[in-house]
């Protein structure tokens, strides 16, 4: 089967600076991946690459992005069949985040818009069917009694879980989600992440989640892509991540992330030596 997404040779620039440079990727239907680096190494910029979000730069490298065979874009220009890939393409994005005016149940319902006629979907004029999937889907988040709200009456978590259900009912094969737990606390983090990790394993669904907390990453993840600078640094298991790879991954800055427990000061330089400093495979 083709991959849920794959980059070929992708490079962003805005002015002289690269905030991707000369990536390639490929990502397995089903698989989960975290992708982890200091900020502005380049990871948002990524994943609204991936989603046709964002462009690539025109005439360095095929700057191919497809999701399922389907492409998103190529060479610098939004491919022809983009809306067509947009569609199996779930996004849990905080700026592309719910309309808080409207209900939960109406955000969830616009999972559908890609499948129903537009008029229908302007009029909101949405079948029992399809309120029947929504309200499944905002169960399954754990979040059906709040159905009737509006969305902005919703914690920041729950808004997360909101966008979750709405990739649910949009049917997606693939799920970006673009640090989904920044400005969260440790709980609501932990539901948010159990939430999409479940999604991804009973659905079959790729999942592809940004994130500044390495514990997060390591934990939730069997697979993590680092960024530096635009580039990928690391692509490989979690377990293959050592104390001082953070700490040039982070720079200055390593300081302030909760690391996970293994690479706490009780980590023997032998244990760290061992799992051995990686580099992009
Ligand atoms: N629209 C834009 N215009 C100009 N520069 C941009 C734009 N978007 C991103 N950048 C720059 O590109 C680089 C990568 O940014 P990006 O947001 O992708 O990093 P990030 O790893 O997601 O950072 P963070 O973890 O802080 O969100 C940064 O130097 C950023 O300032």
């Amino acid at each position: 089967m083709a991959a849920a997404l794959e980059l070929d040779r992708v490079t962003k620039s805005y002015g002289a600076m690269r905030a991707v440079d000369d990536v390639s990727l490929s990502i397995a239907p089903g698989e989960r991946v975290a992708l982890i680096g200091a900020s502005g190494s380049g990871k948002s910029t990524l994943i609204r690459i991936a989603s046709g979000l964002a462009l690539a730069d025109r005439g360095v490298g095929p700057a191919a992005v497809r999701s399922f065979g389907v492409p998103v874009q190529a060479g610098g220009r939004l491919a022809g069949e983009v809306r067509r890939a947009r569609r199996h393409i779930g996004l849990v994005f905080q700026q592309f985040a719910l309309v808080g005016r409207l209900s939960v149940m109406t955000n969830v319902l616009v999972g559908v818009l890609g499948r129903i006629g537009r008029l229908r979907g302007t009029l909101g004029l949405f079948n029992a069917d399809e309120r029947r999937t929504a309200l499944a889907a905002l169960a399954e988040v754990g979040i059906a009694v709040h159905a009737g709200k509006k969305a902005r009456q919703l914690s920041g978590g729950q808004q997360q879980r909101v966008a979750i259900a709405r990739a649910l009912v949009q049917g997606a094969k693939l799920v970006l989600a673009d640090e989904p737990i920044a400005s969260l606390d440790p709980k609501s983090a932990k539901r948010v992440m159990d939430t999409l990790v479940t999604m991804s394993r009973d659905h079959g669904i790729a999942l592809v989640v940004s994130l500044h907390q390495v514990d997060y990453a390591t934990a939730y993840f069997d697979r993590v892509i680092a960024m530096n600078a635009g580039r990928v640094v690391f692509d490989g298991p979690a377990s293959r991540i050592t104390a001082s790879f953070l700490t040039e991954l982070y720079g200055a800055s390593a300081e302030e992330l909760i690391l996970p427990s293994q690479f706490q000061p009780s980590a023997t330089p032998a244990a760290t030596e061992r799992a051995g400093l990686v580099s992009a495979s």
